[in-house]
Formats: C-alpha cells, sequence, structure tokens
C-alpha cells in the first residue's frame, strides 16, 4: 500500500492502514462502539444548537471513499454562520462539508456502532475550529480542531430530504467528479432530537488525525432502501481505470475506547 492509496478492500483496508498511518493504533481512534449504560449523563453538558439557515452548499463530488457536499467557501458566504456551538464544544465551530459512509446491503454501513447495533448508514457533518485555527488544514490536526456530527440513518419510509443528493448521485459515479450542487441545506437530514453522546476521537479515514470531538445523535432518520440503492450506484474508481468496483462497505469497524468516557447530554 504506497502513500495515500487506502480504501476498504482485503489488501488496502481499515485493518492495514497502520502500516502507512501507524496513529490507527493510537488512544483516541473512531469510530467507538457506544455503550448506553457505560456512557455518564454529565448534566453540565448544555445542549448542542445548529446554525445552518444561511448554509449554501456548492458542489458534490465522489472522492473515491464517499460522496461529499462542500460548503461554499467564497467571501459572501464563508462570512455567513453556518455553525455548531454548544455541547462540550468551546466555541463555535464552522461547516466544512458532509459526507456518508453505508454498507452492501442489509442493516451494517454505520461506522460507530450502539451496543453492537450497526445502522445502514451514517452521516458525518464535518465543522472546524474557525474561532481557534485559521484553515481547516491547520484545525484537521489540533486535538480541539474539529467537531463531526454524526447522525444514524435507518431503512424505513423514504426521507424527502435526501432526495436532492441522491437523484444529483449518477453525475459524481466515478472517483474524481463534481458537479454544482448549491443551496442544500443539511436540517433535512436531521432528526427531531438532538439528544447525543461525546466523546474525544479522531478522523475515521486515513490520515486518522485525533482532532475530533464527536457528537453522535441518538436518533436515527429514516432512509428508504430505494435512496440507500442509489448511493451503491456510486463507484470507488475513476472513469479511466479499468476496474469498476461498486462503492459500498466504506466504514471502519469500531476501535478500542482505551480508557476514554463517552458523556450523554441525557440521564
Ligand atoms: C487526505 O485527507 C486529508 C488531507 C488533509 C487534511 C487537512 C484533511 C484530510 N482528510 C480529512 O479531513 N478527512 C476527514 C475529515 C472529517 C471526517 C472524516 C474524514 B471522517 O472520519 O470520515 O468523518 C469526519
Ligand atoms: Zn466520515
Amino acid at each position: 500500500m504506497t502513500g495515500n492509496q487506502w480504501g476498504y478492500g482485503e489488501e488496502d483496508g481499515p485493518s492495514s492502514w497502520y502500516k502507512d498511518y501507524p496513529i490507527a493504533e493510537g488512544a483516541r481512534q473512531s469510530p467507538i462502539n457506544i455503550a448506553p449504560e457505560e456512557a455518564v449523563y454529565d448534566h453540565g453538558l448544555p445542549p448542542i444548537s445548529l446554525h445552518y439557515d444561511n448554509c449554501t452548499s456548492t458542489n458534490i463530488s465522489n472522492n473515491g471513499h464517499s460522496v461529499v457536499v462542500d460548503r461554499c467557501e467564497c467571501d459572501r458566504c464563508s462570512s455567513l454562520l453556518t455553525v455548531i456551538q454548544g455541547g462540550p464544544l468551546e466555541n463555535a465551530y464552522r461547516l466544512k462539508q458532509f459526507h456518508f459512509h453505508w454498507g452492501g446491503k442489509g442493516c451494517h454501513g454505520s461506522e460507530h456502532t450502539v451496543a453492537g447495533k450497526t445502522y445502514t448508514s451514517e452521516l458525518h457533518l464535518v465543522h472546524w475550529n474557525a474561532a481557534k485555527y485559521s484553515s481547516f488544514a491547520e484545525a484537521a490536526v489540533a486535538p480541539d480542531g474539529l467537531a463531526v456530527l454524526g447522525v444514524f440513518l435507518e431503512i424505513g419510509d423514504e426521507r424527502g430530504g435526501l432526495n436532492k443528493i441522491t437523484d444529483s448521485l449518477y453525475m459524481v459515479k466515478f472517483k474524481g467528479t463534481v458537479t454544482d450542487f448549491r443551496d442544500f441545506n443539511p436540517n433535512c437530514l436531521l432528526p427531531s432530537s438532538l439528544k447525543y453522546w461525546t466523546y474525544p476521537g479522531s478522523l475515521t479515514t486515513p490520515p486518522l488525525y485525533e482532532s475530533v470531538t464527536w457528537i453522535v445523535l441518538t436518533e436515527p432518520i429514516c432512509v428508504s432502501e430505494k435512496q440507500m440503492g442509489k448511493f451503491r450506484t456510486l463507484l470507488f474508481n475513476s472513469e479511466e481505470e479499468e476496474q469498476r468496483t461498486r462503492m459500498e462497505n466504506n466504514f471502519r469497524p469500531p476501535q478500542p475506547l482505551k480508557g476514554r468516557t463517552v458523556r450523554a447530554s441525557f440521564k
């Protein structure tokens, strides 16, 4: 496995990432299995507050590992506040991008698990500490640099808000493709409850930086099998490559807790 050639296959998957990214065996790796009974209710934890109202997406792309919706970083947009704050966070963290992890068929595909239960997919809304750091890249390597909101997706009724994304996926079938994707607001992908678990962790993909304060919502949203099927029409490969491998099972399994405490915002 050379350089940054990593994936989710037999040869280049999560169990071999440590060869190029030794931090894979670090003390605050993600995801983890969340054991609700062992979570510590912290009555000092305020609720999280999301200000996505001015959220302006700019494009959707296939990076060979997932499908990513980038937030517009133009002067006008970056002055608008699209932030998460409260909860375990010292200050407001600015939304940078969001993306998904999903399975093949059935109900596995999430990265975090809850008492061993897997979900069909997991949405990650990635925010960075713009109050303290001057760029995402700088924040991405700092212990308090990133805050990622994790939302579980489970199979059920169709989620209307997801259709704008699933209807665009055919445009980014191949690794390295990008297309305009404007004015999408991820508010429509949030569950009704913002009850959460929080713990100190890492990126779940190389470079696996240990810079993430994880905030995982307890309530999943429902998506239809048909909608999930559209994610699986994406490919890990670029159009030039011979190989055509469906993009699915792009999740890292749970990692050792190594003494960390998971806090709950609720009793
Ligand atoms: C090659 O990748 C990089 C190069 C340089 C920098 C500064 C950052 C990255 N990667 C990065 O931020 N990934 C990343 C960021 C956030 C999340 C995840 C991955 B996830 O765990 O899947 O969910 C939350
Ligand atoms: Zn992710």
